[in-house]
């Protein structure tokens, strides 16, 4: 399998050389040259399998020759090991016709553990046949960053910073960030918003000389292998609610993109997706984009689903190559008019992006009435970005075509949001029972590419 950038200018690479690039040298996204395809009997023999298995059948056909089959079984197999759930990622039914797919019965309560996990069983087999170190840079609205962290703390070949925007994640968040002591990771209170973390990580990538001395890599969905491994779960859901002989909608809510954008991976292999719904908070972008056509970036405003407060949602550039039928050049353009503020979406790409996506929005007042409103009817607790993606599903259900909302957090890392809205504090588990008690190390840096590039030159292992 053979790896494109969107903006068409940089190397094409195999699956294990695109994974440990991040991001294209040319500052754009890989993307697999062609989409591997199942047939409806194929996706019918997932019926019953273990997740593990099914996430080989779907990820197999991305890696090519990168990983043995025993390679990839042995990665898959320890990734998902210390997840609480047999299913993995188990389907509840909300109403009839309405499920919530549980995404948090990971080590950091959150989606981002599926592809964490298992990226980082993926770099240590490649890292350990290349006798490479790498130095990770991330950029996290609160999420991405713990989760990182977890998968990558303690090993002697990767040096971890993690920039988050200082005072807009929420504390569990930010001590599941702070509190490990392991001396390869740091993580890094950026004076900025996600976005402007975001941009950072970018410029430094960009620095070709300091990208290649220290070994940069991303573990950002940036990194085609983030959104490949979210992917599976589209499968395993869908599937369970009678997929392929039925329809199935998904409602994803959304702030980079990359999660949304698996679930168009999964429908184009195949998997009868009838809509893709983007749920956005307050920061709205994607919805406005998608209704009027114009991408103009407007100020982050902070929320109570914070991993979402993000303007420019990095995988929409996947998306837009797409819709421009591949034509890195339309999207290099569109990504310097972005520098500027934005840019207006063509016609053509337009209709073919509205056919693939639907949006909704959900105001802060809306997000606590309904995590209120699923606490009355079914007794679940659920997380402010849940509530986001089941308030925007309930507009768009359609009868007889199973919905399914995907639940990307435990609503423990959002306890105030959650207590103002039904008045209790779901505890933590077991495992981050004493989070509270632990010490905390963040070293507080300016939102300075600059100054950035110093700390990591200074801190990382050589
Ligand atoms: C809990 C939670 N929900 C939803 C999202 C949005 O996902 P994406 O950025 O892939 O659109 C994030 C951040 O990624 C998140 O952490
Ligand atoms: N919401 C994310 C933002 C980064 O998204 P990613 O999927 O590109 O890593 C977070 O929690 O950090």
């Amino acid at each position: 399998m053979r790896y494109v950038s969107t903006r068409g200018r940089a190397p094409v690479l195999d699956f294990e050389q695109a994974m440990m690039t991040g991001l294209a040298r040319d500052g754009g996204l890989y993307l697999p040259e062609a989409i591997p395809m199942f047939s409806a009997d194929e996706i019918a023999r997932f019926e019953g399998l273990p997740y593990e298995e099914v996430a080989r059948r779907v990820v197999s056909p991305f890696v090519g020759e990168s990983f043995s089959d025993a390679d990839l079984r042995g990665a898959i197999a320890r990734a998902y090991a210390g997840f609480d759930h047999i299913a993995r990622a188990p389907l509840v039914q909300l109403a009839p016709g309405h499920h919530l797919l549980e995404l948090s019965h990971g080590p950091t309560l959150a989606f981002k553990d599926f592809a964490m996990q298992l990226i980082g069983q993926l770099f240590q087999l490649a890292l350990a046949r290349s006798g490479n170190r790498v130095t990770i840079l991330g950029a996290t609205s609160g999420d991405t960053g713990s989760a990182a962290i977890e998968a990558f703390c303690g090993l002697s070949n990767v040096d971890v910073f993690i920039m988050y925007p200082h005072g807009r994640v929420s504390e569990v968040q930010r001590r599941q960030m702070s509190t490990p002591a392991d001396a390869n990771v740091h993580a890094l209170a950026v004076d900025g918003t996600f976005d402007d973390c975001q941009a950072r990580l970018k410029d430094l990538f960009n620095d070709h000389d300091f990208r290649d001395e220290v070994g940069l890599a991303g573990v950002n969905s940036i990194n085609w292998a983030r959104v490949l491994a979210q992917i599976v779960y589209y499968f395993t859901a869908a599937v369970s609610l009678g997929a392929p002989r039925r329809e199935v909608d998904f409602t994803v809510p959304t702030g980079n993109f990359g999660d949304i954008f698996a679930g168009s991976i999964a429908r184009a292999m195949g998997l009868p997706i009838g809509r893709l719904v983007v749920a956005t908070n307050q920061n709205d972008i994607l919805h406005r984009a998608l209704t009027s056509g114009e991408y103009r970036v407007g100020m982050v405003e902070p929320s109570i689903s914070p991993s979402m407060d993000i303007q420019v949602s990095s995988n929409f550039e996947r998306a837009l190559w797409l819709a421009y039928d591949r034509d890195g050049n339309a999207v290099a353009k569109l990504m310097d008019e972005l520098k500027a503020g934005g840019f207006t979406i063509s016609q053509g790409a337009l209709q073919q992006l509205r056919e693939t996506y639907v949006t909704g929005r959900a105001s802060e007042e809306e997000t606590t009435a309904m995590i209120a409103t699923i606490r009355d009817e079914t007794a679940e607790v659920i997380c402010p970005h849940t509530a986001v993606a089941v308030k925007v599903a309930r507009e768009h259900l359609r009868p007889g075509v199973p919905m399914i909302s995907l639940s990307t957090a435990h609503p423990a890392k959002f306890p105030d949001a959650v207590e103002a809205a039904v008045g209790i504090r779901p505890p933590l588990p077991q495992h981050m029972a004493d989070l509270f008690q632990r010490d905390e190390r963040i070293t507080r840096i300016a939102n300075d590419a600059g100054v950035i590039k110093s700390l990591i030159l200074e801190r990382r292992t050589e």
